[in-house]
């Protein structure tokens, strides 16, 4: 079953001199895929997670998520549709301070009327998945980098996503505390199927990956598939970043 497919998207930016961010790229996520989007600085990552999370319209082609097309429905329409079919995780964690991380985690599914059996069941089961029961009482300043991104992990899976996108989510983080969300992500990912679409420089990160997309100047450069084990892929993610101008020398003492 296909979850994103992306059809003949382009992007032009207007200003005084045109940009085409994006170029007639097609590719399709299929359901419990655990996708990597990677290029240079440029090449179109942002844009195209625009697209996809809904925040930006294509100049032309589709988006389907879920066999809807998000541009299609109404303002409070495509609300809902972000809030029920998208998990958005991001470099900031964008949690709020002023609430806790038990009620970060459950707003979205505050917003979207659920009873409170229901809420405080699936609360209990993520924090359980994502090992943060001891810090649901805590706030954004009382807590770890890593621990930030497990509840902003949890806060996006909570509600059962078609889709769960991921904006450099180990950007903020140390080594270390980037490898157990990644390991948190690829759990998640392979137990409840979900669907996932990372955005990333790191070559760690994407090594979690099934697969790795390349993206240069708007276009699909290549994609690469994951075998059984890590290590081959990393090393094949650091010469494909080379190959595309990437800055592979810099990488070359960091170890999966
Ligand atoms: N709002 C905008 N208006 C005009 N041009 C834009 C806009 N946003 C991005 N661009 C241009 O579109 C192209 C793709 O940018 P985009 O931000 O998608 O790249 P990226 O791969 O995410 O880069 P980075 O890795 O540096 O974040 C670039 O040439 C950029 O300058």
């Amino acid at each position: 079953m296909e979850i994103c497919q992306v059809r003949h998207l382009t992007k032009i930016y207007g200003g005084k001199v045109l940009n085409k961010a994006l170029s007639d790229m097609n590719f399709t996520i299929r359901k419990g895929e655990f996708v990597g989007i990677m290029g240079p600085s440029g090449s179109g990552k942002t844009t195209l997670l625009n697209m996809i999370s809904t925040i930006d319209a294509p100049s032309s082609g589709t988006v389907i998520i879920n066999g809807k097309d998000p541009y299609q429905l109404k303002r409070d329409e495509l609300a809902r549709f972000r809030r029920r079919e998208l998990g958005f995780v991001f470099q900031d964690f964008n949690l709020l301070d002023t609430l806790t991380m038990e009620e970060n985690i459950v707003l979205p599914f505050v917003l979207d009327k659920k009873n409170l059996t229901e809420i405080e069941k699936n609360l209990r089961a993520v924090a359980e998945q994502l090992d943060i029961v001891d810090i649901l009482k805590k706030r954004t300043y009382e807590v770890s980098g890593g621990q930030l991104q497990r509840a902003a992990i949890a806060r996006a899976i909570i509600h059962s996503p078609s889709l769960l996108l991921a904006d450099e989510p180990t950007g903020n983080l140390d080594s270390q505390s980037a490898r157990t969300v990644m390991e948190m992500l690829a759990s998640v990912n392979k137990k409840d199927e979900t669907t996932m679409m990372l955005v990333t420089h790191d070559p760690i990160a994407a090594s979690y990956c099934h697969r790795v997309i390349f993206i240069k100047d708007g276009k699909i450069e290549k994609q690469i598939v994951r075998g059984k084990d890590r290590q081959p892929f990393f090393q094949e993610i650091i010469d494909m970043l080379s190959l595309l101008g990437g800055n592979a020398h810099e990488l070359s003492s960091v170890r999966p």
